[in-house]
């Protein structure tokens, strides 16, 4: 049988640097709508998956084209490798949105506030983030880009784009 996903279903790649708040926009768009929003984590994530959210194993691509044809709108938070799959999957109808920080400044703090890691480690993930950045405003193939300002905003965005 062949996979299609429903014409109105969305499957969206949400990229962009660590600690910019991607999980935080996710979880949010399930909060204010579980009936519509389910995020899918990479099976290489070292969590299990937590409300609202489905693990990929090997038949990742099965259970999003299930998931978009029960309606739901399918967040894929996943490796760039594995969303650039997705995306050229072409039975799965899915789109790319590149999420950005207000600034590097903002993510420093960002990344701080969450207390678990080293100066030293802040700074290597905000090296890592620099070059991201650098290479998805050259690459220009995302379908969207958010700015992470006002939390609320970039999920009005967010919102705006998926429904
Ligand atoms: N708009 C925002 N304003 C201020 N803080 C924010 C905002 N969005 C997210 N944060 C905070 O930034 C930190 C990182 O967010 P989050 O874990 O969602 O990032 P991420 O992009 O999913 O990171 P990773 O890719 O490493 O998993 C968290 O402490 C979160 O509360």
């Amino acid at each position: 049988m062949a996979l299609t996903a429903a014409p109105n279903s969305r499957v969206i790649n949400i990229s962009g640097p660590s600690g910019n708040g991607k999980r935080t926009l996710a979880h949010k768009a399930i909060d204010k709508r579980p009936d519509t929003f389910t995020l899918a984590v990479s099976h290489t994530s070292t969590r299990s998956p937590r409300a609202g959210e489905r693990q990929l194993y090997g038949t990742s691509k099965a259970s999003i084209v299930g998931a978009a044809m029960n309606g739901l709108v399918v967040m894929l938070n996943i490796e760039p490798n594995g969303g650039q799959q997705i995306q050229a999957e072409p039975s799965v109808d899915a789109c790319y949105i590149f999420i950005k920080p207000p600034s590097l400044d903002a993510l420093g703090a960002r990344l701080r506030s969450c207390g678990t890691e080293s100066d030293a480690d802040v700074q290597r993930r905000l090296a890592r983030a620099c070059v991201g950045l650098e290479i998805a405003g050259k690459w220009g193939s995302y379908d969207k880009p958010i700015v992470n300002d006002d939390l609320e905003m970039a999920y009005r965005e967010l919102e705006e784009f998926a429904l």
